[in-house]
């Protein structure tokens, strides 16, 4: 294509864009922002031969489209449609997977290193946000590959915002990167230089680069990335396409590690976007009147009362402010309320610092973000025991982000630690208590609870201590036995009516509240009775309560029938959060069919007992 062609295709793609997400949602601003690097980063790199590895993969549409995906876009973050990350399995241009951030070094320097292990020849270009860079594992990256010295592309792709605001030292460094007038000025006037001497011959060209490094340096101090042995090539106008191509075409040359800094404005082409980049990092959800609010939102809520009457609470988050509710905390108690980057690994040693301190800290935290954080969470919070309150949001199925971010583990990987205490709430009300009752207790407790609407029950207007491991029977009944933990609760109180209804089976429900400690003396006394056990989980099987209760059931030499009915062992693909549960059979026909099968096999069994006169 001429550059002008280009150009058409940059506004085509952002048009297809506004009218292809509009419809589905999806990640928005990110991908409009970075229309003209995709353009140029396949102009100049020969994709798959050369590995592209996107960051997060949530500005990745671009990349799709112009990969041949474009058909595939009415089925976004849809049940079986395509994913809204990147992944291997969808296209050979896909050549690293994500959805987490700050992974993209780390992989490309893999894979170039294994390349030149393999005496291969291409290129490896990692592109990363400013967001992204404020996680450890970028900066571990980077001081690895500034180390081995390999050919190495980075772009930093700087539009100053994280999904909120970017925070931290590095975002103001790249501030000062960005405005220094002095270094600009400089850089400009070198440029301009170079670009009329460029006729002089090739050689001429490349020692003026010298030239113009060694003068930089002198005006400005070396920059942090030619700190970790990088090359440095920026700033550049990430909107500017033939200005984009020409640096990257310079870059490729280029022996060793080298980072491109481009800026680029988050939501480019979209007013709407623009100027209000971090509300449309994903395509705003329309307004629909809600029945009840959202966990998240009881918990924003219920954050406030409690800091009210306690100061010692203080509020964390690694970067997912709005989506952890915390904006109106950040307002009324602004010292008391940490953004501290995509740094998960430090939120929960920080935390265990505020702890020790004598504070009262709440870690708020996705549960798919929180497995990074785990030797933290061992090390730093549960082998001091300090009381940490980790309020894990999203935990269970979270819908259309997929695999990288279902919340299905973190029972599993919370119940090893020693003195962890953990809770699920039935309802949103329910919530509340836990919060309150968490923040009064000594020790790490974890305060799990779903993405998703409460299911709209009267909220309490004061607080209420829950007891350290007692769980509650919602519904008695003689036949059969459910133990459920959280949403689960609700689900299996309706299903516990069909069965009564349609096949005369009468379930008692219990609300489990507690992963750990369990209520043992509840459990078995029910396990006793020989009436069937159902345990019903939205996390996975593998470590999560129903394996818990098998495990304290075989321990007190129990012999029950014992159903577990969770997540097996696969992650889960995308799709909205009610069809997925449903394909798992996390609902109320699936509860009924496994009661079913339990009870009916019961029956058969003891009829061949009679059949052979035991
Ligand atoms: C480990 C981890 N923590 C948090 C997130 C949530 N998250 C997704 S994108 C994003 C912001 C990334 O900012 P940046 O890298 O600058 O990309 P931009 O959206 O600005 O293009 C965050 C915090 C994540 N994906 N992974
Ligand atoms: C890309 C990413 O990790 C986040 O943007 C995530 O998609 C947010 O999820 P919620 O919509 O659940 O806040
Ligand atoms: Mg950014």
């Amino acid at each position: 294509m001429t550059e002008e062609q280009l150009l058409t295709l940059a506004q085509e793609i952002r048009d297809f864009l506004v009218e292809s997400i509009s419809r589905t949602g999806g990640h928005f601003g990110a991908s409009m922002g970075v229309v003209e690097l995709t353009i140029a980063l396949h102009r100049v790199f020969d994709s798959p031969t050369d590995k592209m590895i996107w960051d997060v993969g949530h500005q990745g549409y671009v990349h799709k489209l112009l990969t041949g995906r474009r058909d595939q876009f009415a089925t976004l973050r849809k049940l079986g449609g395509m994913a809204g990350f990147l992944k291997r399995s969808e296209s050979p241009h896909d050549v690293f997977g994500a959805g987490h951030s700050s992974t993209s070094i780390s992989a490309a320097l893999g894979m170039a290193v294994a390349r030149d292990l393999s005496h291969e020849h291409y290129h490896v270009a990692a592109v990363i946000g400013d967001g992204a860079l404020t996680g450890g594992m970028a900066m571990e990256a980077m001081n690895h590959a500034g180390d081995l010295g390999t050919d190495l592309l980075v772009v930093l792709n700087d539009n100053e915002m994280s999904i909120s605001q970017n925070v931290g030292a590095i975002s103001k460094y790249l501030t000062r990167l960005r405005s220094d007038p002095a270094y600009m000025r400089a850089k400009a006037e070198i440029d301009q230089t170079l670009r009329q001497l460029h006729t002089v011959g090739e050689k001429v060209t490349k020692m003026l680069d010298r030239v113009k490094d060694a003068a930089r340096h002198v005006i400005l101090p070396i920059s942090v990335f030619e700190c970790f042995g990088f090359k440095y090539l920026g700033p550049v106008d990430g909107h500017d396409l033939p200005q984009l191509i020409s640096v990257l075409e310079r870059a490729k040359e280029l022996k060793g590690p080298v980072l491109v800094h481009t800026l680029t404005q988050k939501g480019k082409g979209y007013s709407a976007a623009e100027n209000a980049p971090d509300k449309w990092h994903a395509w705003p959800s329309s307004n629909k009147a809600k029945k009840a609010p959202s966990y998240t939102n009881v918990f924003a809520e219920t954050m406030m009362e409690l800091a009210e009457q306690d100061e010692r609470i203080v509020a964390v988050t690694p970067a997912m402010l709005s989506g952890s509710g915390l904006t109106t905390f950040q307002q009324r108690f602004p010292d008391r309320c940490f953004d501290v980057g995509i740094a998960e690994q430090h939120a929960a040693t920080f935390c265990a610092g505020l702890a020790a301190n004598g504070k009262k800290p709440v870690f708020a935290v996705y549960s798919t973000f929180l497995q990074r954080a785990y030797d933290q969470t061992i090390h730093d919070i549960g082998i001091q025991h300090l009381p940490v309150v980790l309020a894990v949001d999203r935990a269970g199925i979270v819908g259309p982000d997929g695999e990288t971010h279902q919340g299905v583990f973190d029972l599993a990987y919370l119940r090893a630690i020693p003195g962890m205490t953990i809770m699920m709430p039935k309802d949103e009300n329910e919530l509340r208590h836990m919060l309150y009752t968490s923040i009064q207790w000594d020790g790490p407790v974890a305060v799990r609870y779903p993405r998703a609407d409460g299911i709209g029950v009267q909220m309490d207007s004061d607080f209420k201590m829950i007891e350290r491991g007692k769980a509650e029977i919602v519904r008695k009944g003689s036949d059969v036995t459910i133990l459920a933990l959280g949403t689960m609760v609700d689900t299996s109180l309706k299903a516990a009516d069909v069965l009564k209804k349609e096949h005369g089976i009468d379930a008692t429900v219990v609300n489990l509240r507690f992963v750990k400690p369990l209520d043992e003396c509840l459990i078995k006394e029910l396990a006793k009775t020989g009436a069937p056990v159902l345990t019903v989980e939205e996390a996975a099987l593998a470590g999560g309560v129903g394996s818990a209760i098998v495990e304290l059931l075989a321990d007190s030499n129990i012999h029950t029938r014992v159903k577990r009915k969770g997540i097996q062992d696969e992650f889960i693909e995308h799709g909205s959060r009610d069809e997925v549960l449903s394909l798992l059979g996390l609902d109320v026909p699936g509860i009924v069919q496994d009661v079913l099968d339990l009870v009916g096999r019961r029956a058969s069994a003891s009829h061949i007992l009679d059949e052979v006169g035991i």
